[in-house]
């Protein structure tokens, strides 16, 4: 997951990408990116870091015109350690295109031989995004046939990269003097949604949240498989451009990703977290009788919603146990499992009057590998919890996944191969409850029952766009294994090109 947007308008958009950006900061840390059209030219600055340290107001000045396109990384693929990879990207044939992308593609290696061998295209990073871009550029050369691209030709151009890339691919891009490009691959598994200010502004997003932070009104979702190019005056052509479209959004996005202040594919992130609570609740009963909790308690931030339902629903208090430092980002998205740890207990601290003799419930949304819970229950009991009970709103995270979560290795999930017990063993808490996989999908599901269902499959290993199984999966993550635990190497010998550039 990442976070990008586009805006086509009648105003200067840097500042107004940059705020988007800023709202969108929770699904990306590593790197942070702007470009903006300027007649036919980009302007561009990129760079590793946070929104806030990436672009100075020198940065800013440096970003004109109406249109632009923003990105927030969190590295899926490549190099998690390089500046080059951070997105948007850029080609300067057909027309000059620019791109920014939220997802994985899982024939990325594929696709790169093809471009190179048949369609003599340079790439120049190991990001499979710059792959994206590339796919796009050339159907968009082979679909024009005049010196101006009608919208057809353009829609032409997304059909024929629906039917070469696989794996979960939303993205925004804007082609020189004709406009902006939003699509969404024919899964819909990543989040993108649209709308429009009082002024006429149209914005793509991937989250409402970016709409509604900076004055836009929702829209709509984008559908799967469906493209819409915006006119740089603001006119809105749509079309569906999958053979097969079938709506299966990412469940992790409710479970985690997502703010829960988004509504995404006509379900509210908030309220699909209050009804995985729910049920969740009803496990709890089941395991541990409520008489012998004295309070329930969050992991901040994601699990609020979902422990204060479960305590509500058992009838038990609930209360704040442990303080989260605002000045620490999101842990499970930070590159490399050293930082990781280190920053659960810098982020986290407990209030020990909750915890001195008392039987504790702890809630999170999700144990992945398990470094946030495993410090958790160690803070419980050092702050002098009798029993620390845990339990997860989300099932066991059992699967690697392919599209746009960090998480490429089962062995470095704590529930690949484990029963529930040896994983309570080896977290170290009393009792531990974990969420079912049909009752999340439902719970979820619940709120939108038009959707054909959910991406799930770090939960139930079931890879929907196909191409993937079980088997293949260990050799399209083999290049992002233990990716980020050496920040320090390097993308090898390559051409760099300079952060802030007019390309
Ligand atoms: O088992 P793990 O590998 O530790 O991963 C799961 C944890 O990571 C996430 O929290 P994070 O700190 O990233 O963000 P949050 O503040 O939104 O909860 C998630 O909410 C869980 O708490
Ligand atoms: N999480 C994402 O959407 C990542 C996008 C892309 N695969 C990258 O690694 O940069
Ligand atoms: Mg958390």
């Amino acid at each position: 997951m990442c976070g990008i947007v586009g805006v086509v308008s009648t105003q200067p958009v840097n500042q107004l990408i940059y705020d988007a950006l800023l709202l969108l900061q929770h699904r990306g840390q590593d790197a942070a990116g702007i470009v903006t059209q300027l007649g036919y030219k980009f302007f561009m600055h990129k760079a590793k870091g946070m929104v806030r340290d990436v672009f100075r107001t020198r940065n800013m000045r440096a970003l004109p015109g109406n249109c632009g396109l923003g990105q927030v990384r969190y590295p899926t693929a490549g190099n998690a350690a390089s500046e080059e990879e951070a997105q948007p990207f850029y080609v300067n044939a057909p027309f000059g295109v620019v791109l920014a992308h939220n997802g994985n593609l899982t024939n990325a290696h594929a696709l790169r031989r093809e471009l190179v061998q048949t369609d003599h295209r340079h790439i120049n990073t190991e990001s499979d995004s710059e792959v994206l871009l590339n796919v796009l550029a050339h159907e968009l050369g082979r679909a024009s046939r005049g010196a101006v691209l009608q919208v057809e030709e353009i829609f032409e151009a997304v059909r024929a990269l629906h039917r070469r890339v696989r794996g979960s691919y939303a993205l925004v891009a804007l082609i020189a003097g004709h406009g902006m490009l939003v699509v969404r691959d024919p899964f819909g598994i990543r989040p993108l949604c649209i709308g429009r200010g009082p002024d006429g502004t149209v914005m793509a997003a991937s989250e409402s949240v970016a709409l509604e932070g900076t004055g836009h009104r929702f829209e709509r979702d984008v559908a799967p498989g469906e493209a819409i190019f915006v006119t740089l005056d603001g006119q809105i052509h749509a079309r569906q451009c999958a053979d097969d479209p079938r709506h299966h959004p990412c469940i992790f996005e409710f479970v985690y990703l997502a703010r829960p202040d988004s509504v995404i594919d006509g379900i509210s992130v908030y309220r699909a977290r209050l009804n995985m609570g729910e049920a969740l609740a009803t496990r709890v009963i089941s395991t541990v009788p409520p008489p012998d909790i004295d309070a329930v308690i969050p992991i901040p931030e994601s699990s609020r919603p979902a422990a204060m339902e479960v305590a509500r629903l058992i009838g038990r208090p609930y209360r704040e146990g442990f303080v989260k430092n605002r000045y620490v980002g999101r842990t499970f998205i930070m590159p490399g499992q050293a930082v990781r740890k280190k920053s659960v207990r810098q982020k986290l601290n407990v209030i020990a009057s909750e915890f001195a003799g008392r039987n504790v419930l702890l809630v999170d949304d999700s144990i992945v590998r398990g470094t946030t819970s495993r410090e958790i229950v160690q803070m419980a009991r050092e702050a002098g919890a009798r029993k620390v009970y845990l339990a997860s709103a989300a099932p066991p995270v059992r699967y690697p996944n392919v599209y746009g979560i960090d998480m490429p290795t089962q062995e470095e999930l704590v529930a690949h191969g484990r029963s529930v017990e040896e994983v309570r063993q080896l977290i170290g808490c009393d009792a531990l409850i974990y969420q079912d996989v049909e009752a999340m999908k439902r719970a979820v599901g619940a709120l939108n029952p038009t959707l054909a269902g959910f991406e799930a499959s770090c939960f139930d290993g079931d890879y929907i766009t196909g191409d993937v199984t079980l088997e293949t999966v260990a050799a399209l993550n083999a290049p992002r294994s233990g990716a980020g635990d050496d920040d320090d190497s390097a993308a090898g010998t390559r051409l760099t090109l300079p952060n802030a550039q007019e390309v």
